[in-house]
């Protein structure tokens, strides 16, 4: 049987990047625009633990998280005309990183961390992988995940611009790429 690779158009969108860069807000203004359901992978594993994020972290343990994590993205990665904004943390997982690579068109949202930081009082209260550590550790594994956000297909860099400003400008950007790819 010959199986038919999916078409640029087809494939369903993916947003990575650091905790807090936007992929929830700005994903799902993009989903919006192009019509399309949107998937936010940490609302998944919120809806099937029937608790927060940080309390998945505080009561059943990242392990238990970053299992649901995958089975998740592997779940919806594998679909088409989606758009789906994994957590900040999700791209560490080599499995993660092949399977949206291979099925899907991965945005990066890039964010210089001078930029990064004046956002960081926004993130405390609930990403448990902030809390306890001081700004100089955060920086660390600011830096320390750029090489697995380095794979990816397409990015954008966050500056001072509006949710829906970035949002539309990935869009249009999207819609540019389908019309010259095929
Ligand atoms: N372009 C922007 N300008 C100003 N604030 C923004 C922008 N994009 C997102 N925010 C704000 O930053 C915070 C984090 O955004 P969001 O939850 O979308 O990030 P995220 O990348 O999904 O984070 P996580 O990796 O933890 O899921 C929110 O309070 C959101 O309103
Ligand atoms: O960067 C991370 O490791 C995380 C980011 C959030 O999106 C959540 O997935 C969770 O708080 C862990
Ligand atoms: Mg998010």
């Amino acid at each position: 049987m010959m199986i038919k690779e999916k078409s640029l158009r087809e494939k369903s969108i993916v947003f990575i990047g650091f905790m807090g860069v936007g992929k929830t807000t700005i994903g799902r203004l993009v989903a919006q625009n192009l019509y399309r359901s949107f998937i936010d992978i940490d609302e998944q594993i919120e809806k099937k633990f029937q608790m927060p994020v940080p309390d998945v972290f505080k009561l059943l343990g990242e392990p238990a998280f970053r299992e649901k994590e995958k089975e998740l993205v592997n779940k919806y990665a594998n679909q088409s005309l989606k758009v789906i904004s994994l957590g900040g943390g999700a791209f560490m997982q080599e499995e993660i990183r092949d399977v949206c690579l291979n099925n899907c068109t991965v945005f990066y949202l890039d964010m210089p961390w001078d930029s990064w930081k004046e956002r960081i009082h926004l993130l405390m209260a609930d990403r448990p992988v902030l809390q306890g550590r001081s700004l100089e550790d955060i920086e660390e594994l600011f830096y320390s995940r750029q090489a697995a956000y380095a794979s990816h297909h397409s990015k954008v860099t966050i500056g001072k611009d509006s949710p829906e400003e970035i949002a539309d400008y990935i869009t249009n950007s999207l819609k540019t790429a389908w019309k010259l790819y095929e």
